[in-house]
């Protein structure tokens, strides 16, 4: 059988490891991970500046301890653990920010509340989301654990930024939003009840009343004759819990250190002997508040753990499959180093050669630089100008020199082919260029695509590099063979691409012959045009066949050594150079190459700690033996 110790007790020790893994009621959006604070309940208490919230904690606790002053004085949450220790037992406080320290007097206790808050805060009077967790061990508190929260305000004091009075009310928002937060709303009876900010925000975020504690402060100062039953009694405003009507200790009794047991007193007899309230005393004052909320507080959480167990689970296979992703942290010898790089350019090639193969897209890119761009070049060199009739004209007189050809004009011919052939070293160089920038882009995408190469971003640099000297060795050597390919076809002329061509001009000749109707006699249009306009365009129709067939071939050509010196090595060698410098490294430098990103070892350790708090969790709250 366990008891509300026990129970109570387990929240507190998960709240307080979460707290110190930064995951706390107002403070947990940016880092992504599953709240547990959210999945616990607690009791948050909330009202208007000088409702009472203060001397409603300090009466439950039933000691002097909180910071007063004006302005705002609670400016970050304080998370106030009660722990009940067995009678005659010495009272004592501990923070967390303090562990090991036991604070046995309590002014002591105020000023570490206060000193702590500014160590956050700064004296700049800002408020902080960030917790201060006190505990406090005694035999005169019920175990309960209360979160008291700034007290909302209307206009800020000197030396506060005006945002301040939406800041508070956005922080008090981000508890009593939280369906597992418990409200303890304070209001004072000497105001309506109408215009309680407590109020007022609670019938905001719990409009059915279901999570909202009543509590009246200030009974004593209400005028002569006039009572607080319609609060008191739910007819104001109907929550589905009593309300609970409280008389604290007056500012005269503070300024006079009134003792707390003895207001305890004070209050208990203030109901006891009420005419307006005595039929209710035995569900009044801040002692029945405690046992109430401590037993209400028991049982939500006794309701809540098999959601919590739940959120638990989800969240440690959440983190596990993370901590996967994350992959191990980095050996510190050289081998285990060495082998872990050559690991991930095994990863990285299998995964470039993929985009290669077909496996992943890009590969296609190349076959259309084959297939589109470089047949489009060729199309588009200037073979019209180069043997426009002026042109060819000037180029075969050029050749001829002071003596005009008899028969043909052999130089000039060799002259225009060769002016003509030159042009193709565009279309090559460009050929290679574009298989190399798709060559290029690919290794970039494999990189990115190595899961494993995610952690390292040093070697990720360094491997790109060397993949993209690799493939810029493999350009200059494609280049030569493009060009060697384009200064054969000038070197040695397809003399038999020639041979045929007299008979051709004949053919021709014959067949314009028959055309013009021309007789016999006539002189042969071959003899006659010798040196005529037809004769040099039949010349620049012979040289653009002859070119054109040239196109032809290097359109076969070209692609086959732009694979053969590229794509080829590319497969085979990209990594080659990289290994041949790694292997010359020493233990040292290939621990840099190792360095993670920084963010990224920061996930690994907060994923590890949050792994390690819920499995902690989760062991605590299964050895509690009423879950089964
Ligand atoms: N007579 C009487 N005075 C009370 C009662 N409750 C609170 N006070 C006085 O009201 C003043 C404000 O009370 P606090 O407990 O400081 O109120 P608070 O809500 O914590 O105020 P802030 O921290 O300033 O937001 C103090 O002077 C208290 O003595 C009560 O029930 N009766």
């Amino acid at each position: 059988m366990t008891t509300m110790e026990s129970l109570i007790g387990l929240v507190n020790r998960i709240q307080r490891a979460c707290t110190v893994l930064g995951d706390y009621g107002g403070g947990t959006g940016d880092n992504a991970f599953n709240s547990l604070w959210e999945a616990l309940p607690t009791v948050a208490v909330v009202g208007g500046q000088s409702s009472g919230k203060s001397s409603v904690l300090e009466s439950i606790v039933g000691r002097d301890f909180l910071p007063r002053g004006s302005g705002i004085v609670t400016r970050r949450p304080l998370v106030l653990q009660l722990h009940k220790t067995e009678e005659g037992t010495e009272e004592y406080a501990e923070f967390l920010h303090l562990p090991k320290r036991k604070f046995i007097d309590f002014a002591l206790v105020r000023k570490e509340i206060q000193d702590e808050t500014d160590r956050i805060t700064g004296k700049s009077k800002q408020i902080s989301p960030v917790p201060i967790h006190l505990s406090i061990f005694s035999p005169n508190v019920v175990n309960l654990t209360l979160v008291d929260l700034p007290g909302l305000t209307k206009v800020a004091v000197e030396g506060q930024p005006e945002s301040i009075v939406e800041d508070i009310e956005s922080m008090v928002r981000t508890y009593v939003d939280k369906p597992n937060c418990i409200i303890l709303a304070i209001s004072p009876a000497n105001q309506d009840i109408a215009t309680s900010d407590a109020i007022k925000l609670a019938k905001e975020v719990d409009p059915t009343g279901e999570r909202t504690f009543g509590v009246l402060t200030k009974l004593d100062l209400m005028d002569k004759g006039t009572n607080a039953l319609e609060v008191l009694e739910g007819r104001s405003y109907r929550l589905q819990h009593p309300w609970v009507g409280i008389v604290n200790r007056s500012q005269a009794d503070i300024n006079r250190n009134a003792d707390m047991m003895l207001a305890r007193r004070k209050e208990r007899e203030y109901f006891d002997t009420s005419p307006d309230y005595g039929h209710l005393a035995s569900k009044m004052g801040s002692e029945y508040l405690a046992k109430l909320l401590s037993k209400h507080l028991e049982s939500v959480i006794r309701s809540r753990i098999p959601s919590i167990l739940s959120l638990i689970n989800k969240s440690i296979e959440e983190l596990e499959r993370e901590l996967d992703r994350l992959g191990r942290p980095v050996a510190v010898d050289a081998g285990a180093q060495l082998y872990t790089i050559l690991e991930m350019c095994r990863a990285f090639d299998k995964i470039f050669k993929e985009h290669l193969d077909g496996g992943r897209p890009g590969g296609d890119r190349i076959y259309g630089v084959f297939d589109n761009q470089l047949p489009a070049a060729l199309k588009k060199l200037p073979f019209d100008r180069h043997l426009s009739l002026q042109s060819v004209k000037r180029i075969v007189s050029e050749a001829d020199g002071y003596q005009p050809h008899l028969i043909a004009p052999e130089q000039g011919y060799r002259r225009l082919i060769e002016g003509a052939l030159g042009y193709f070293r565009g279309p090559a160089e460009a050929s290679v260029d574009a298989v190399h920038f798709v060559l290029k882009e690919l290794v970039r995408k494999s990189i990115a695509e190595t899961e494993e190469l995610k952690r390292f971003p040093s070697l990720q640099v360094e491997l790109a590099a060397a993949a993209n000297t690799s493939l810029e060795k493999f350009r200059e050597e494609s280049k030569k063979s493009v060009i060697r390919l384009v200064e054969m076809e000038s070197a040695y002329l397809t003399a038999e691409f020639f041979r045929k061509l007299p008979q051709e001009m004949e053919r021709s000749a014959v067949v314009a012959n028959s055309k013009n109707n021309q007789t016999a006699s006539s002189p042969s249009p071959a003899t006659q045009d010798l040196y005529g306009d037809g004769h040099f365009r039949r010349i620049a129709s012979n040289v653009s066949a002859y070119v054109g067939m040239v196109s032809d071939t290097l359109r076969n050509t070209i692609p086959k050594a732009c694979v053969y010196c590229q794509v080829r090595q590319a497969k085979h060698a990209l990594l080659n150079y990289f290994y041949s410098q790694i292997s010359k490294r020493e233990g040292k430098q290939l621990g840099l190459l190792l360095d993670e990103d920084p963010a990224l070892m920061g996930r690994r350790v907060e994923c590890a700690q949050r792994l390690e708090l819920y499995k902690k969790a989760r062991d605590e709250i299964d050895a509690v033996a009423w879950v089964r």
